[in-house]
């Protein structure tokens, strides 16, 4: 993937290093992107919130947060973390060759481990937006979490991918039933084939 995107793609360009993992992964090898499909709800809801602050919970490839970094005021950032090191060297490389690095703040760790430090670590007071796509078992978890640590305020937005697959069925039952939270549903399909997924995105009441 990283070959492809070194090959087919220009450097400081990000539209063109997401199309480049993207005929990729339709062309050669399907892998966890968000992809184009979401992608676009995804630009829409960045473009939307314009946020001065973006968690991202699993980098994996850096595919969605070249999507979200290239969509950022200038003076916004975006923590993404990632505990493999090997996507996370992948990552790295990706957004470097996105010219995005100045946007974004890659972290090698767990979402568990790091949510906690947020504050003391990098000065952040609350997100404006959250983009969930780490382990599907974990969203509910570190949703939780956020809340405990104060890392919500009235208004932030969380955007979670792969609500129907492969699924975060503790999470919708938490997020859509909780007072605190008013959410929506976005069906699309699974990146780069036809089974239904979709995007759940809530709004932290506060
Ligand atoms: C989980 C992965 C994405 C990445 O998240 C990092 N990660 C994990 N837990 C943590 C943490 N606690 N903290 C930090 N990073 C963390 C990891 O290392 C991966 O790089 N995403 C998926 O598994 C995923 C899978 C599918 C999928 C769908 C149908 C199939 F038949 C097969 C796979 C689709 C998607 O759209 C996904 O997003
Ligand atoms: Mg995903």
């Amino acid at each position: 993937m990283l070959a492809a995107v070194q090959k087919n793609a220009t450097r400081g360009d990000p539209r063109s290093v997401v199309k480049a993992i993207d005929q990729f992964c339709r062309q050669k090898e399907w892998a966890m992107n968000v992809g184009d499909e979401k992608g676009c709800i995804l630009d829409s809801v960045v473009t939307e919130v314009n946020p001065a602050t973006v968690l991202e919970l699993g980098t994996y490839c850096g595919y969605s947060t070249v999507r979200i970094a290239s969509l950022l005021p200038s003076n916004a950032k975006l923590i993404t973390l990632e505990f493999n090191p090997d996507y996370a060297a992948i990552a790295r490389q990706v957004i470097a060759w996105a010219g995005l690095e100045d946007k974004v703040q890659l972290v090698e760790g767990a979402s568990g481990d790091w949510i906690p430090k947020m504050k003391e670590k990098f000065g952040i007071e609350t997100f404006d937006l959250v983009f969930l796509d780490h382990w599907k078992d974990r969203y509910l978890p570190d949703t939780k979490l956020m809340e405990e640590c104060g890392l919500l305020r009235k208004g932030s937005i969380l955007l979670a991918d792969n609500v129907i697959c492969p699924g975060t069925p503790d999470y919708l039952e938490y997020i859509r039933n909780s007072p605190r939270y008013k959410s929506q549903y976005f069906k699309s399909h699974l990146e780069y084939t036809k089974v239904e997924d979709g995007l759940e995105k809530s709004v932290f009441l506060g």
